[in-house]
């Protein structure tokens, strides 16, 4: 708030939209670099209704595509580099500190992660590739290490021991106090309702209007409507994701819980979309495990959704968990909502407007956009500041997608 009687700052040097993840990384990079930025939110922080909220993501190094598993050094480099900045633990795994660390979210232990799928599937390959690795693991094997994993006839596991576990919410927040730390003015509660293009970029909110010479549009489920206004039809589909909480059969089991890895499938017939979970962090005694897929939805209308609304998810997750994770209760004890933004082939948009040059758009992170964030807001800034991006961009472009170009110009 400007104090009274004292004109509000109305000028910039960059201006970032959404103080998801994306944004809060990227305003973080620019401030860093001493750019005068301001970040705008719509809601007052913090709020759990985007995609940025909740206690846990994966962080992992595994990937089948290697143009994401090639960041995932970096992004672990500067997710360290934050936590050393501020003294926060932000995430539990071997980097941090490995096994038995103690912190505020009890006794910590290194969690890993296994990929599970058929036996040859070409991307559990990739990603076993992608560890460097040449074993993996059988049903034996893998009962032996995680006793609360059954693996199906012709099903494998591969595992990647540098996963953990990213503290989602408190990683938005301490990245956001950095950016203020640095210069960076954050106003929430703020919605951005008008952009107008130009050498001076001028955006309207709810309660006032700034310019910047550069724009950049992390605005998660809403950005489509955004790029409307900009002329671009830009193919993201925002779904609503049920996030589930699965009780143990038995309280304390030592084969679940706190103690299990993070898993992820590829493959499987039964769950073509995929199945991930995470050990017991926000609840303890449950397991997250969820669909990775939900139903399409406005964003503007996500409160909107009756209870009674038919739940496909759960049906799929309940019969994944009698076969695969049978220690498990089959009903969710508790059940949350997060939205995702896909796009066609489930890779960001990381780009230029193509025809105003200083606006940029992250987008379209298709539910695994977390543990990137911080190469992701070093590229949008990097994009931005109009220098050459850290890595090779074809596979983020926007020219990807066919007739975008065309509705734009
Ligand atoms: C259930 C679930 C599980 C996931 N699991 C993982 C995982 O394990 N690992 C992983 O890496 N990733 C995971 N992800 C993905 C990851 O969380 C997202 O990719 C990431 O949070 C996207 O961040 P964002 O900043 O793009 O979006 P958001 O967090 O939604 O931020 C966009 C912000 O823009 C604001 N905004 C929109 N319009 C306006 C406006 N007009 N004016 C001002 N502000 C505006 C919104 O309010 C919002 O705060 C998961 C996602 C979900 C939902
Ligand atoms: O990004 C991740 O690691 C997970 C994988 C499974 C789906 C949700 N996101």
């Amino acid at each position: 708030m400007a104090a009274p009687n004292q004109p509000q700052k109305s000028t910039y040097d960059v201006i970032v939209i959404g103080a998801g993840i994306q944004g809060s990384f990227t305003a973080y990079h620019l401030a860093q670099r001493h750019k005068d930025t301001l970040l705008l939110e719509q809601f007052l922080l913090p709020h759990s209704r985007g995609s940025s909220h909740g206690q846990s993501r994966i962080i992992r190094s595994t990937y089948p595509q290697e143009y994401y598993s090639r960041m995932m050094p970096e992004s672990f480099r500067l997710w360290q580099q934050l936590e050393a900045e501020t003294g926060t633990t932000l995430y539990r795994g071997k980097e941090s500190g490995g096994s038995c660390r103690k912190g505020e979210q009890g006794e910590l232990t290194q969690t890993g992660l296994v990929v599970l799928g058929p036996r040859g599937q070409p991307e559990l390959e990739a990603c076993r590739r992608s560890l460097g690795v040449d074993e993996v693991l059988d049903a034996a094997a893998l009962a032996q290490r995680y006793p609360g994993f059954r693996l199906q006839a012709g099903k494998v596991a591969v595992l990647d021991s540098t996963a953990g576990v990213l503290f989602a919410d408190r990683a938005l927040r301490t990245v956001q106090e950095v950016f203020r730390r640095y210069g960076g003015t954050l106003r929430d509660g703020e919605k951005v309702l008008r952009i107008e293009p130009g050498a001076t970029v001028t955006v309207t909110t709810t309660a006032g209007v700034y310019k910047a010479s550069r724009l950049i549009i992390t605005a998660g489920a809403w950005t489509g409507a955004f790029m409307e206004q900009l002329g671009l039809r830009l193919p993201l589909q925002p779904l609503r994701i049920d996030v589930c909480y699965w009780r143990e059969k038995q309280p304390g089991s030592a084969s679940l819980g706190s103690v299990s890895p993070c898993f992820l499938t590829l493959g499987l017939s039964q769950a073509p979309h995929g199945i991930y979970g995470l050990p017991s962090i926000e609840y303890p005694g449950l397991m997250k495990v969820c669909h990775h897929h939900g139903s399409p939805i406005d964003p503007e209308k996500r409160d909107q959704a009756p209870s009674s609304a038919p739940r496909p998810d759960i049906g799929i997750l309940s019969s994944f968990i009698s076969s695969y994770l049978p220690g498990l209760e089959t009903q969710p004890a508790v059940m949350e909502t997060c939205l995702y933004t896909n796009t066609p082939d489930g890779d960001f948009i990381l780009d230029r407007h193509p025809k105003f040059s200083n606006i940029i758009i992250g987008a379209g992170f298709s539910g695994h956009g977390f543990k990137l964030a911080p190469v992701v807001g070093k590229l949008l800034c990097e994009l931005s500041l109009g220098e050459e991006p850290s890595y090779n961009m074809a596979h983020f472009a926007i020219t990807r997608f066919p007739g975008v170009l065309r509705a734009a110009l």
